[in-house]
C-alpha cells in the first residue's frame, strides 16, 4: 500500500480494509493505486489472521471513477503501451478474482467504466443505496481494459452483461440489486458497517473450509460437472477430520444427547 490505497485491520473481526483513497480524482485509478493495490492484497494474503478482505473508496459519492484518463491519456500513446497499462490493472482483477480469501466490494458511490470492473472481480458487492453502476466504456468508444466485462458476465449473465455493456447505461442500486450484481443495498452512512456484518459468517467459520470451497466454486466452473461433484466429494473428506469439524459435530451430539 501507499498514499493513495490504505490498509486497515480490524483484528477482532479478521478482516482487512482496503481503501482508494483519491477522492479529489474521484478514486481514480492511476498506476500508483494498481501498485497500492497489488501490495495491499499481498499484505492481506500472508495475514493468516485475515480472513475475509473488504474494499471500498473513499467519501460518500464515488466507489471507483474508472482507470485515471488524465495520467493515461498524457501518458499512453500507443497500443502496446496501452496494452501494457491494462494489463497491469486486469492482474489485479485477476489477483482479486483468485484471492484466496473472501473479498467483499462495499460499493459506496458511483462505479464507472473500470469501477464497475473493480466491483465484479469481488466475490460478494454490498452497495450503497445511493450507488450508480455504469459500465460506459462503449460511451468513450472503448471496451472494459481489465477484464472485468467477462467477470460481469459470469455474475449476472451472459445477456444482461451484454446489454449493459452495450448500452453503456448507468443503473441506480435498485436495479442492480434486482439484476444479482448487488447481494444487498444498505443506507450510504452505514456502507462499512452492513459490509463488516456481511463478512461476519464468512469470518466465523472455519477459514479452511470457507477458503477451499472458494476455490472449489470457482474451479468448478471450467470442469464438467461430473469431476466438479467429484471434487467436491474429496473435499468433504479432506476436511472432515479437521478440529473445527469434530468440535461443530462433538457440539451437535451434546446439545442432542442434553434434550434427551
Ligand atoms: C481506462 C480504463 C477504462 C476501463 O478499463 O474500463 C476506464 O475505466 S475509462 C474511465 C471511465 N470512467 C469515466 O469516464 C468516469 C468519469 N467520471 C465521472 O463520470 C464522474 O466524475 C463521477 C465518477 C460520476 C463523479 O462525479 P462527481 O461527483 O460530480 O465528480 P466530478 O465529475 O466533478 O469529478 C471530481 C474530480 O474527479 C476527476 N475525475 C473523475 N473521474 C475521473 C477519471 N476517470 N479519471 C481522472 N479524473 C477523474 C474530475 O476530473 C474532477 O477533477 P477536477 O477536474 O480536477 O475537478
Amino acid at each position: 500500500m501507499n498514499d493513495v490505497v490504505k490498509y486497515e485491520k480490524i483484528a477482532d473481526e479478521h478482516l482487512a480494509v482496503l481503501r482508494i483513497d483519491r477522492p479529489e480524482a474521484s478514486n481514480a485509478i492511476s498506476t500508483a493505486v494498481m501498485e497500492g493495490l497489488a501490495a495491499a492484497l499481498e499484505q492481506a494474503r500472508q495475514d493468516d489472521d485475515v480472513r475475509a478482505v473488504i474494499l471500498t473508496g473513499t467519501g460518500d459519492r464515488v466507489f471507483v471513477s474508472g482507470g485515471d484518463l488524465k495520467e493515461f491519456h498524457a501518458d499512453l500513446t500507443d497500443e502496446e503501451r496501452v496494452y501494457e497499462k491494462m494489463s497491469q490493472m486486469r492482474r489485479v482483477l485477476e489477483t482479486i478474482h483468485l484471492f484466496p480469501k473472501p473479498v467483499i466490494a462495499a460499493v459506496n458511490g458511483a462505479a464507472r467504466g473500470g469501477g464497475g470492473e473493480v466491483a465484479s472481480a469481488c466475490h460478494f458487492r454490498v452497495g450503497a443505496d445511493t450507488a450508480t453502476v455504469g459500465f460506459i466504456q462503449v460511451k468513450l468508444g472503448i471496451a472494459p481494459g481489465w477484464g472485468g466485462g467477462v467477470l460481469l458476465s459470469k455474475i449476472v449473465g451472459r445477456q444482461k452483461a451484454l446489454a449493459l455493456i452495450l448500452r453503456g447505461d448507468i443503473i441506480d442500486a435498485r436495479a442492480a440489486m434486482e439484476l444479482g450484481f448487488f447481494d444487498i443495498v444498505c443506507p450510504q452512512d452505514e456502507i462499512l458497517h452492513y459490509a463488516r456484518m456481511y463478512a461476519k459468517p464468512l469470518t466465523a467459520n472455519s477459514p479452511k473450509a470457507v477458503q477451499s470451497l472458494l476455490r472449489l466454486l470457482r474451479e468448478q466452473e471450467s470442469l464438467p460437472v461430473t469431476d466438479a461433484m467429484e471434487r467436491e466429494s474429496r473435499l468433504c473428506a479432506q476436511l472432515w477430520g479437521t478440529p473445527e469439524h469434530d468440535a461443530a459435530v462433538s457440539s451437535f451430539l451434546s446439545r442432542k444427547a442434553r434434550k434427551e
